[in-house]
């Protein structure tokens, strides 16, 4: 953006909506929409721009003439600085509205395909503490709060354990209470932050690349069981043990008490060793009489309730008499696939990550499912004429694809097979949209069911399904 559009001010712009990753929209009086932080549909506000392209800004409310009636208190003490949940200071049913209408929206502009009755979107029983996961990073340099900057202080001890500053790699907020996992989860990330600071253990610097303490990942379950993992920077023996034994002591609950050591430029812990310190290498979720074994970098859904009811309208879309031979694409640890085996006569999961298809099978045979089978392998290459004649021709394809949504390449192989209905599960209802046009011609869409995983925020899940024209 020019100089000149630095600082430039709207005056009373009315936010007319809400979406673009949890920003309110308004319009300029040049005709461009603006992109805006921390405000609620309804609000009028003088918007200041902090960027400008061909057809949008982006800005900050900077003063407020009226305030919506759809706000309400964030219940957050880190609301408007943590970025994580944008919408807390929206009343949920309006949560849910603006998601309704994001994801009909982008079905009606993008996908331009006909529409059954859409049914309204599925809320969440629990709108706080329904993430059974959380990662929490270690920093020496906590961002400081224009007080704490104004106050002309210095601040000697700027140890952080918390969430990055949307945009910020290196700057991390602390936490005092987060609203997304239940307790013990706020208890352990304190004491450890507390612990660490009191015997002198060093906080990461990501700038530096020095520092003992990296991350923090807290996952818990309806089982009951309690997973924590460490990460350290480098191997020191004394001071790990020294906080390892002082949380297992704390917390006798944790079932899994586990750290990595990554000497590695980044956090990821994917391409890492996870050592098991005490306990289980892993804990259990279990979902109507299925057990889905977890370990460290196991990936499953982090809404666990609402998981279950995204995969209750999964398979009742794929309406599966018995007979039927299912594709479950995008698999994952195959929850979809293992969660309908029971009303399908075969089911067979594809997925790229080698790990998850290992923990699938494992999965499977845990649960006693005998006709689900596991591969993996890049979707775009995977539908081989000899995959199939090994497989059998697919009656229900389950898909449920990463935000990009599926490669053109998966949509013409799924022409290619054309089977009798498809379900597809998506957490990006625009790039599900442009797969359902390029489907249009040989499929109507008959069920469509918004899903609601994640309260505060503007994410949405979808459920479509498909039947051939
Ligand atoms: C949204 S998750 C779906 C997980 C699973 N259905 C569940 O509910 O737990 C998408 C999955 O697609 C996998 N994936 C991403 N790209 C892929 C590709 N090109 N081929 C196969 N799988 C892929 C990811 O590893 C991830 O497990």
């Amino acid at each position: 953006m020019g100089r000149r559009n630095k600082n430039k001010v709207f005056e009373a712009v009315e936010v007319t909506g809400a979406g673009g990753k949890g920003k309110g929209i308004g319009n300029s009086p040049d005709g461009r929409i603006i992109f805006i932080d921390n405000v609620v549909p309804g609000d009028i506000a003088d918007i200041k721009t902090t960027k400008k392209r061909k057809s949008y800004y982006q800005g900050t409310a900077v003063n407020f003439h009226q305030y919506s009636d759809k706000r309400t208190e964030p219940v957050c003490q880190h609301f408007g600085t943590c970025g994580g949940c944008k919408w807390q200071n929206m009343e949920y049913k309006y949560q849910l509205e603006y998601k309704q209408d994001e994801v009909l929206n982008n079905l009606i502009r993008v996908g331009k395909v006909d529409l059954p009755e859409v049914t309204p979107i599925l809320g969440s029983k629990e709108i706080y503490f329904y993430r059974n996961k959380m990662e929490f990073s270690f920093s020496d340099s906590r961002w400081l709060t224009p007080e704490e900057i104004n106050s002309g202080q210095d601040f000697d001890n700027k140890n952080a354990l918390g969430f990055h500053i949307p945009g910020m790699w290196d700057k991390i907020l602390d936490i005092k209470k987060c609203h997304l996992q239940e307790d013990p989860s706020n208890a352990v990330r304190n004491f450890v932050k507390e612990f660490a600071t009191d015997n002198k253990l060093s906080f990461f610097n990501a700038r530096k690349q020095e520092g003992l303490l990296r991350t923090l990942m807290i996952r818990t379950s309806s089982t009951g069981e309690l997973m924590v993992l460490i990460q350290f920077f480098y191997e020191d023996r004394e001071k790990r043990e020294l906080l390892l034994e002082a949380v297992a002591e704390m917390f006798p609950e944790v079932t899994s008490l586990q750290y990595v050591i990554n000497e590695k430029g980044n956090d990821t812990i994917y391409d890492q060793e996870v050592i098991c310190y005490k306990g289980r290498d892993h804990i259990f979720e279990q979902m109507e009489g299925l057990q889905f074994k977890i370990n460290a970098k196991s990936f499953y859904q982090t809404n666990s309730a609402q998981a279950y009811e995204l995969y209750k309208i999964t398979r009742d879309f794929a309406n599966l008499q018995g007979d039927e031979i299912v594709y479950d694409l995008y698999t994952g640890t195959g929850t979809i696939a293992q969660f309908v085996a029971k009303k399908a006569k075969k089911v067979v999961g594809v997925e790229v990550v080698p790990e998850a298809i290992i923990d699938a099978k494992e999965n499977a045979e845990r649960n006693q499912i005998n006709n689900a089978e596991f591969f993996v392998g890049d979707m775009k290459k995977v539908f081989s004429e000899s995959f199939i004649n090994t497989h059998g021709q697919p009656d229900v394809i389950i898909t449920d694809p990463p935000r990009d949504g599926m490669h053109k390449d998966v949509v013409a192989q799924i022409i290619g097979i054309l089977p009798e209905r498809i379900v597809y599960v998506s957490c990006n209802s625009a790039t599900q949209a442009r797969d359902l046009s390029l489907l249009d011609e040989y499929y109507k869409v008959t069920k469509v069911q918004p899903v609601d995983m994640f309260p505060q925020t503007h994410h949405v899940e979808n459920v479509v399904c498909l039947e051939r024209k």
